[in-house]
């Protein structure tokens, strides 16, 4: 796997941060140097106006402003009040240049918000939030130091209205926000400045996989055999089946009472078939399941491991029933609160109580897909193209998860393998893409 980023929460920031051996002022330094940076590579030498918060945050835009000063850019840097933060303090003192107020300064080409970063309590001031989306509006580029101001940096959720900005330039490591709707749509190019923090990599964005290499011995069987549960509605199945022979599966068979239209001649349809065959490598269960909820109980009669979609996931009806089983759930948000309930929290949280409550690996699909095990790690998946949202991705983003699981890859790495590869097929298949296009670009 490509070195996968790390994600850091607001709490786990602030711990690396105290645990850098280069002290806190050099990490100022480092932040604001790395904003002036980006800004130079992205926008060139346009006129820049900072925007300064009283906290850290603004203190990283006074650093910049010097250091796009000694670049020879023209910077003007413009603040909300004196800083609060000693850190800032020391910041602003370093900046030689005039301080204006941001009430009434005028706009420049290049925008750098340093208003609030990870320490924003509450949403901005309708004055200031208006004052920003105008500033922004006036300008060419848009440019948010660590997080746009009026993002919580936790959630993803917006406090207050930002405008779009075209490019975001994370400190130290992404923040969940970063990875997390409504937030990561205005965002822009999201870039991360090295600092030199030891980040923790249980929370990650999901990076290249790597696929089990076919060993020169392999045949049908130990390349994987996906079994799949056709329910009421075989076609959801057929995509799945497609998908799962597509991604690699040795063997892909699929028990169902009547002939299934769409299947490839590779794929094999049985009549009733031994679900606890040894030689299983995963079972799917739930696309176009309709209401036989007898065959998500045949599934979790068999030790095998299984991928639970769809309507298999209302059907499990109490999590604690997931206990012991080799599981794989990818819900979408209502199928997720079917199951799981009104969870508290950000969607974080609510994937990794998921993950705990059932013992299972949670894909919580949607535009910010989240992959969460039982033992806390999480993985947050990069930005797919919007038009993955029709009907039956999800059928394709199962059968590829069967059969990767089936290859032999770990539960955790399998979901995070397929969601990834899922969101590349689509940005191959195009923005005309139907679920059936995904299968000639796996
Ligand atoms: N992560 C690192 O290693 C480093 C991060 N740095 C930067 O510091 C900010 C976080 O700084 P902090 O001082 O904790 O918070 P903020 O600057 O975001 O703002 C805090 C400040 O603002 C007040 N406040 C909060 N919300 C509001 C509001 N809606 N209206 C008015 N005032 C508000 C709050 O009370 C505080 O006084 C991080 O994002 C990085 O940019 C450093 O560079 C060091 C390295
Ligand atoms: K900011």
């Amino acid at each position: 796997m490509n070195e996968a980023r790390p994600i850091l929460s607001v709490a786990a920031m602030r711990d690396a941060e105290a645990a850098a051996p280069c002290g806190l002022t050099e990490l100022m330094e480092r932040a604001g140097r790395g904003l002036a940076e980006a800004t130079c590579r992205f926008a060139g030498p346009m006129p820049a106006l900072i925007l300064c918060g009283p906290g850290n945050n603004g203190g990283d835009g006074y650093v910049a402003a010097r250091c796009l000063a000694e670049r020879g850019i023209a910077v003007r840097v413009a603040a909300l009040g004196e800083p609060t933060s000693d850190l800032a303090r020391a910041a602003r003192q370093h900046w030689e240049g005039p301080v204006e107020r941001v009430e009434n300064c005028s706009p420049a080409p290049v925008l750098i918000d340093c208003l609030f970063g990870t320490g924003l309590k509450r949403g901005l001031d309708p004055s200031l939030h208006e004052r920003l989306l105008s500033l922004a509006q006036e300008s060419h580029l848009a440019v948010a130091a660590d997080l746009p101001s009026g993002v919580d940096a936790d959630s993803g959720a917006l406090l207050s209205p930002i405008p779009d900005y075209h490019l975001t330039v994370a400190f130290g490591a992404l923040k969940p926000a970063h990875r997390l709707m409504p937030a990561m749509t205005q965002m822009g190019r999201v870039v991360v400045a090295n600092i030199g923090i030891e980040a923790d990599r249980r929370w990650f964005e999901i990076g290249t996989p790597a696929l089990p290499a076919v060993r020169p011995d392999a045949h049908k069987y130990s390349r994987g055999l996906v079994h799949c549960l056709a329910g009421e509605m075989p076609g959801a199945m057929a995509l799945s089946a497609s998908a799962a022979a597509r991604s690699g599966a040795g063997y892909v068979r699929v028990s169902t009472s009547r002939p299934i239209a769409g299947l490839p001649r590779s794929v094999v349809e049985v009549g009733d078939a031994r679900l606890d065959d040894p030689r299983i490598g995963c079972i799917l269960v739930g696309p176009g399941l309709g209401h036989l909820p007898q065959l998500l109980t045949l599934a979790l009669t068999s030790n095998r491991p299984k991928v639970i979609d769809a309507e298999a996931i209302s059907l499990v009806g109490d999590p604690a029933r997931l206990r012991g089983q080799d599981a794989i759930l990818t819900p979408h948000a209502g199928e997720f609160e079917r199951l799981f309930g009104t969870l508290s929290g950000s969607k974080a949280d609510q994937a990794l109580a998921a993950a705990e409550a059932s013992g299972a690996v949670i894909v919580f699909k949607g535009a910010d897909t989240l992959v969460a095990a039982p033992d806390g790690r999480l993985g947050f998946a990069p930005p797919a193209p919007a038009w993955l949202a029709t009907a039956g991705t999800g059928d394709v983003l199962a059968g590829m998860i069967a059969a990767l699981r089936a290859r032999g890859m770990a539960a955790f790495d399998a979901a995070c393998a397929g969601v990834w590869l899922h969101g590349r097929a689509a940005e191959h298949a195009g923005p005309d893409m139907i679920a059936d296009d995904l299968l000639e670009h796996l």
